[in-house]
């Protein structure tokens, strides 16, 4: 296995304007490990996301993604570092005049020089990876919540890319759901080796699939718990991360 990590934070200050969100940001993503961003609502989650994936340029510090940095990388290099990930924010919805194949179909189109045959052959083979096999010909309108989903993964996993951003993937969806696609990350994580940086809330989640989590808090501008989410629920020092953990009310 490749020692280099798959994502490198390093010294990361992030916000708007005059307001910074956060500061002094610095975490390693390992390759094949399913990665989490926590925190309290508006600390600034979204934003480290935004700022990893090329989006927002961070205000200080720089981001690697396998090791190549996107700010000041332009045209085919940018391009080349851009392919290494997908994407699928809550708002990622799918083409709702397309059907599902068709959705895959497009990033396939776009990207790729494979014929059409090929391109359709990959694609059915996505939905399939996913679960989705069958349902190749529906319209996004008449697929459930978790199907959603599950087909935006599929769109994002076209390229075959070695990272997946994921912005709250379980928002929306019933207990049961929301297991099946922990279920599902964790399959194509660890047969794949896809590499995950999941933005969630979701305890279950976390305590089930997550290896490791960062935790930012609004309050210290930065990251205050690290590691491995058991390990910080039974033994943080800090109370603050117990609650968050243990869904305590912080301020009864
Ligand atoms: N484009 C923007 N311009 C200015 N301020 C922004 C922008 N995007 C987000 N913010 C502000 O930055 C703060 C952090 O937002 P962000 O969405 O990153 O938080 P979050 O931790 O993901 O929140 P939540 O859990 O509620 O989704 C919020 O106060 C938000 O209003």
């Amino acid at each position: 296995m490749d020692p280099a990590p798959i994502i490198r934070v390093e010294g990361l200050a992030a916000g708007f304007g005059d307001r910074i969100l956060m500061k002094d940001v610095t975490f390693d993503v390992a390759r094949g490990e399913i990665f989490m961003i926590l925190g309290g609502s508006g600390s600034g989650k979204s934003t480290l996301l935004k700022n990893i994936i090329g989006l927002y340029e961070p205000l200080a510090g720089r981001v690697l993604i396998d090791g190549d940095d996107l700010v000041g990388t332009t045209g085919a290099a940018r391009e080349r570092i851009l392919r290494k990930f997908g994407v699928s924010f809550q708002s990622g919805a799918l083409f709702g005049s397309m059907t599902l194949l068709e959705n895959i179909v497009l990033p396939l189109e776009a990207f790729t020089a494979l014929p059409p045959d090929a391109i359709d052959l990959v694609a059915r083979m996505k939905l399939s990876q996913v679960g989705l096999g069958g349902a190749e010909a529906r319209m996004p309108a008449e697929l459930s919540g978790g199907m959603k989903k599950r087909a935006a993964i599929a769109r994002a996993m076209a390229l075959d890319p070695k990272i997946l951003f994921l912005d709250e993937p379980s928002a929306g969806l019933d207990p049961i759901t929301s297991a099946e696609l922990d279920q599902l990350l964790l399959r194509l994580s660890r047969e794949l080796g896809v590499s995950f940086v999941i933005v969630t809330h979701e305890l279950e989640s976390i305590f089930g699939i997550g290896d490791r989590v960062v935790m930012l808090d609004g309050a210290s501008k930065g990251i205050v718990a690290a590691g491995d989410p058991r390990e910080l629920r039974d033994h943080s020092e800090h109370a603050w991360v117990r609650r968050f953990f243990h869904r305590e009310v912080v301020n009864p």
